[in-house]
């Protein structure tokens, strides 16, 4: 089995009086996919915000490759090849579709001042985004402004941002919201391909595309954790039906 790549142990959060996560322990390992499941107010979202640095957990510890990440910033978790997509697209609508893949494919490099380092760095980077434009679909769309695009290719393109950025560990926060039963239909698989070889840890409240994607899922009730454990053991976990899926496979499944 290999080491974890992302690790999360003993995490609470607290806001005030109110304490959302409760000794929280967690491991994603290389290449796995780990989906976050639970009811509205569980905690999800804090999770994510805490992983990805937006907020500061009140106590416990977060890993990343080995190296203790809790207090670090966004910026510095992303160098350490961690980046995420948020369930409302974070794009700006009037940067084309290729800009938004040439900011993304620029974050992880300190750019050299020479002017041939950075002639040469101009045509890799160029080519990294047309081969990224190609793999997600978008390469006809390369030349149009973000607003433009159909809700299921905004989606396409945050999640691509992320992997432009050449991050090994992605945090998707649901991938396929807002999405129609086609649209997701047609995105899981491209969802699947594009992140082959990634880890990937995402929130979603689909059940469909949770027991499609995913290789473990976790399941938060109420700020802890109930269970973590392959979907087939989690679909038979009679806990789980009680807490969750019990009741949200009438409207999500
Ligand atoms: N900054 C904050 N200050 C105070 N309370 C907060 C803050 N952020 C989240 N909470 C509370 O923490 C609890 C968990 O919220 P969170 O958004 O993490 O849940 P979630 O599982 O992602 O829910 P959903 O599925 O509805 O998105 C909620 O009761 C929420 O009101």
């Amino acid at each position: 089995m290999s080491a974890p790549v992302l690790e999360v142990a003993g995490l609470h959060q607290r806001f005030g009086a109110t304490e959302v996560l409760r000794d929280l322990n967690l491991q994603v390992r290389a290449g796995e996919r780990l989906a976050v499941i639970g009811p509205n107010g569980a905690g999800k979202s804090t999770l994510f915000n805490a992983i990805s640095g937006l907020v500061r957990p009140s106590a416990g510890h977060i890993r990343l490759r080995g190296q203790a990440i809790t207090s670090w910033s966004v910026h510095k978790r992303h160098q350490l090849g961690l980046a995420r997509s948020f369930q409302i697209s974070q794009l700006f609508g009037q940067l084309t579709v290729r800009d938004h893949l040439r900011c993304a494919a620029s974050w992880p490099d300190g750019q050299g001042y020479r002017f041939w380092r950075m002639l040469d760095h101009q045509r890799t980077l160029n080519a990294r985004v047309d081969a990224w434009l190609e793999r997600l679909g978008l390469a006809e769309r390369a030349a149009d402004i973000a607003a433009e695009l159909s809700y299921a290719e905004q989606r396409t393109l945050d999640i691509g941002m992320a992997l432009t950025s050449e991050a090994e560990v992605l945090l998707l926060d649901e991938p396929t919201a807002g999405m129609s039963r086609s649209e997701t239909a047609r995105f899981v698989p491209l969802l699947r391909e594009l992140t082959e070889g990634k880890t990937l840890l995402m929130v979603e409240h689909d059940m469909g595309v949770v027991f499609e994607l995913a290789d473990r899922i976790a399941v938060l009730v109420q700020g802890e954790l109930l269970a973590c454990d392959t979907p087939q053991a989690i679909r038979a976990n009679p806990s789980v039906q009680r807490a969750y899926l019990g009741q949200s496979q009438g409207s999500d499944a």
